[in-house]
């Protein structure tokens, strides 16, 4: 990856949860029903808690799903508790950090059931202002799990008291640390408003324990002696420390020490903890044109930049909050697509009358775009194995009027390809990956991964790769892309696919993509840190005749 300076980025206009609508990205996490049932319990399984927390009263709550809680609590800051739930709900109930919602009011509503729920009261209902601060607070403490519990047990008396610490309690230090250090708030509105809410939620003691913890920091940060780890020592002390100091798992700073040095790994982490950005495609299916997308924006007082790489591409810098209230993506007028994605497309090429299989095409932001290219003349062939990501694309396919240019297949992409004699002279393989390109939108995925989940991603890469190549034609092309910035999930399995496939041979993407974006071997690549867009990969592949 290159070495440039960072931009920053605007303030991101909203993170809610993706419903079908508006979930048409690789790596945009697409709910299912039951994720988002206020019914589901939190599991607290990681740390034991005898204490008063959330746990008891949830569950009070859903054992008599008939009675119902009206404790109205004026005094707690509402988008303070709304945060801290929804913070035990990712940590520990599976829920996903990035909360868009079409129904932008409605998630209001959402969020204060489960504080209902979890703690047993409600707070004022939360206006604009208060979501926001929920977005912020929840993805930047989030982002900066790792520093943040780093500094909150050196804060603490012992080792074993922020091991032991109850989950609420933690979640609700967390948000002040955040607050304080990253925010810069003023501390002592921060310690005052966390206090209350400890007290409120928990008990009196746990508001102590905050009020204590959280003024010893603010007398540090006073003093300019924050207790952050220095760095120094060996590679992997080094890496220890940079992981902290940039708040990624350690594997991951060691990764890509390795692969771009330590100077770029840093600009990454960077990258990576600013707020994200969003593009929004305008849908040519529906009539729709960029000017007219821009007039629409500019109508909604939406600030924008249009793409200087995409066409159909729009650049929103905050306020896609209005862009979700005036309807235009619940009508299917444009969708929220990254930029690294549409290239892919361009990767692809996808021309009217042409017959194009996509092999891992669930939620289909590539499936939909390519179709909207067909221009209603050709096909594209949606293969996922996750039925109800495939239902997703369905949907959207018909909101977005391009259902005529689009069948869905649902089938494990291995085994199809052994039974049917489909032959495709096109043929995309969007691969499962670790998403490492998309750590500045998906600010929970850096948790999730594991350096485990590698090998195991390339094998199923590598078998996904086999099977793509069975419907290639003669002469055809098989592009294989991933939303990862890894060499071994990009270059390396494209040069093992080579090895095991000599019938195959690069076909380079010059002539697709802007010059900017490809690498010596002819391959397409977004690098975040260089191009302000999410990381992604695409390498063309053609079979010989
Ligand atoms: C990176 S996502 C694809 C994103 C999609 N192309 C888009 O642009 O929205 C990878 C997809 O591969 C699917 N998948 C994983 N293993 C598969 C298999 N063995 N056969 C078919 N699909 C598979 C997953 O369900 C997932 O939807």
């Amino acid at each position: 990856m290159a070495r440039s300076t960072l931009t920053k980025k605007p303030k991101p206009f909203l993170t809610w949860s993706l419903g079908p609508v508006l979930a048409v990205d690789c790596q945009t996490p697409v709910l299912k029903p039951t994720q988002e049932t206020p019914s589901k319990p939190l599991k607290l399984s990681k740390r034991s808690n005898n204490h008063k927390t959330s746990i008891s009263t949830a569950k009070k709550g859903l054992l008599s799903p008939s009675h119902k809680m009206h404790k109205l609590n004026l005094e707690v800051s509402p988008h303070r508790a709304v945060s801290a739930v929804r913070l035990m709900r990712i940590e520990f109930g599976g829920a996903f950090a990035d909360l868009l919602n079409e129904k932008g009011k409605g998630s209001g509503d959402n969020e204060m059931g489960y504080v209902e729920r979890t703690l047993g009261f409600r707070t004022r209902d939360l206006d604009d202002r208060d979501l926001r601060l929920v977005t912020d607070i929840v993805g930047g403490t989030i982002r900066w799990r790792r520093y943040l519990d780093h500094l909150i047990g050196s804060l603490c008396h012992d080792e074993c008291m922020f091991r032991s610490m109850e989950p609420l309690l933690l979640q609700i230090l967390r948000i002040g640390f955040y607050e304080i250090v990253k925010l810069n708030m003023p501390p002592y509105a921060v310690v005052d408003e966390n206090v209350k809410l400890a007290k409120v939620a928990l008990r009196p003691g746990a508001g102590n324990v905050v009020n204590g913890i959280l003024r010893k920091l603010v007398l540090v940060k006073e003093n300019n002696s924050l207790p952050l780890p220095k760095l120094e020592g060996d590679s992997r002390a080094q890496a220890r420390a940079l992981a902290t100091l940039y708040s990624h798992p350690v594997w991951m700073v060691r990764r890509w020490t390795k692969y771009i040095g330590q100077e770029e790994a840093i600009q990454l982490m960077m990258w990576n903890n600013s707020d994200p950005s969003f593009s929004l495609r305008a849908n040519a299916a529906k009539g729709i044109t960029r000017d007219d997308l821009v007039m629409r924006l500019n109508s909604l007082k939406v600030p924008h930049e249009v793409s200087l790489h995409l066409d159909d591409f729009v650049r929103v810098k905050i306020g896609l909050q209005n862009v979700i209230r005036a309807g235009l993506l619940k009508e299917g007028l444009c969708s929220v697509q990254d930029e690294s994605a549409g290239l892919v497309v361009s990767v692809v090429d996808p021309q009217p009358g042409e017959d194009i299989i996509d092999c891992c095409a669930a939620p289909g932001g590539k499936t939909l775009y390519m179709a909207s290219r067909l221009r209603g003349k050709g096909k594209v062939h949606a293969i996922d194995i996750n039925k109800g990501r495939l239902r997703i694309l369905k949907e959207t396919a018909k909101l977005q009027k391009v259902d005529g240019v689009v069948d869905t297949i649902h089938a494990d992409l291995r085994t199809f390809a052994e039974n049917s004699p489909t032959k495709s002279g096109k043929v995309l393989l969007d691969a499962p990956c670790s998403g490492l390109g998309v750590l500045s939108k998906r600010a929970d995925l850096r948790w999730n991964r594991r350096l485990e989940d590698m090998e195991q991603l390339k094998n199923l890469q590598d078998e996904l790769l086999d099977a793509a190549s069975t419907f290639v034609s003669s002469g055809g092309v098989l592009i294989y892309s991933t939303c990862s910035i890894d060499p071994e999930e990009n270059e390396d399995r494209v040069e093992a696919f080579l090895v095991r496939h000599p019938e195959f041979r690069i076909d380079p993407v010059n002539r697709y993509v802007p010059s900017d974006f490809v690498t010596k071997q002819g391959f397409y690549f977004s690098d975040p840190v260089k191009h302000s867009i999410d990381g992604a990969f695409a390498a063309r592949l053609v079979r010989a005749l």
